[in-house]
């Protein structure tokens, strides 16, 4: 379960591609962070006319042990499979989003606590009908912690075979901020308590009894490696979107991340090989409260902040027309030269 990353570094290159942003007819700079983002994508594609490919979301749906007691979530169990059908028929926020901006949508069952099994358009790819309640036990096995990552990694790479060039995933998850809460305190060493937030809508009292669950389930636990981390605290659907960043960035993939769920996935991805980061683009921040501690964390800016706390990867949905921007003035805008245009003297 290696993952071969490059770099993205390229002095000369990067002159190139800087040097084609700076003589586009603008005063230098004055596209921003689309500027960035062009420079950025040039480098992951390595060439000075980066072009976006079949733009895919990937969400993974998985339920999570903790909250059959509805102790750390508002909403009940069910809504997870609940979720998935109403992907699968069309009628969610991603949905939308994704149609309105030619996004492909991809659904995975990576572990809901529901049988799919005679239902098309989702892809199987069941672990097993939710997690173990880590309040108990480990929420999986080492095994079905590495299995989940290679099925995030092979959906990968079957996107990338059908011609996509830019992924970002989503999740759906009853439970699953409790998860990135965990994940989030053990990667950039937060207390607990700065790491959980209300989620799908807990209120501040709950929000306290929350905490301290959540408090005693990471102290009862000490695990020696990112892989354990992800096994004991993470959900199924988080270990495959670590799996499936790995693997993206080992494809040279630009990758889009999303919430506050996607962005715990992101740190035991991160933890493994660091230069995942050169081929991520920080869609949105999200309004639960960790997220920018997150962001902090690994030195990020986001591109938009609708104060959007939904997670199925509807902030990458949202943000991608500012990259479809980024990619068009690089292509498509005169330079000085060919319009004919004085430069800055
Ligand atoms: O992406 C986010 O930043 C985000 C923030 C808060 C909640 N969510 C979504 O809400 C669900 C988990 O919330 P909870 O309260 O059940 O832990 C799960 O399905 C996520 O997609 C997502
Ligand atoms: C209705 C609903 C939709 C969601 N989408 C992602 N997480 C969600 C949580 C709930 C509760």
């Amino acid at each position: 379960m290696n993952f071969a990353i490059e770099s993205i570094s390229n002095d000369i290159l990067e002159k190139k591609l800087q040097s084609k942003i700076d003589t586009k007819t603008k005063p230098v700079g004055a596209l921003g962070v689309l500027e960035k983002i062009a420079l950025q994508i040039g480098l992951i594609q390595n060439k000075e006319n980066p072009e976006l490919k079949q733009p895919t979301v990937l969400v993974f749906a998985g339920d999570h042990g903790i909250a059959k007691k509805g102790e750390v979530n508002p909403y009940p169990q069910e809504v997870t499979a609940q979720m998935v059908y109403n992907f699968i028929n069309g009628g969610a926020a991603i949905n939308v989003f994704c149609k309105q901006n030619n996004i492909a949508l991809k659904i995975i069952d990576a572990g809901v606590n529901h049988d799919f099994k005679e239902i098309e358009n989702i892809i199987h790819a069941k672990i097993s009908y939710g997690t173990k309640n880590y309040q108990d036990t480990p929420a999986m096995t080492q095994k079905q912690c590495a299995t989940s990552i290679k099925k995030g990694a092979h959906l990968v790479t079957e996107t990338y075979n059908n011609g996509c060039n830019i992924i970002g995933f989503g999740e759906m998850g009853i439970g699953n901020t409790s998860s990135a809460s965990l994940l989030m305190a053990y990667f950039t060493k937060n207390t607990v308590a700065e790491c959980v937030g209300s989620g799908t809508g807990l209120q501040t009292e709950a929000i306290t009894v929350k905490k301290s669950i959540l408090s005693k389930v990471f102290d009862t636990y000490t695990p020696a490696s990112p892989l354990e981390a992800l096994a004991t605290f993470g959900g199924f659907e988080i270990a495959m979107i670590t799996g499936a960043i790995l693997k993206s960035a080992e494809l040279k993939m630009t990758i889009l991340i999303d919430g506050f769920i996607v962005t715990a996935a992101l740190l035991v991805a991160h933890a493994i090989d660091n230069k995942v980061l050169d081929y991520c683009i920080f869609a949105h921040a999200s309004e639960e409260q960790g997220h920018q501690k997150m962001l902090d964390f690994l030195g990020q800016k986001p591109l938009i902040n609708l104060g959007m706390r939904l997670g199925e990867g509807t902030g990458v949905a949202v943000a991608y027309p500012i990259i479809e921007s980024a990619i068009n003035f690089m292509n498509n805008m005169a330079s000085f030269e060919s319009a004919g245009i004085s430069g800055s003297e």
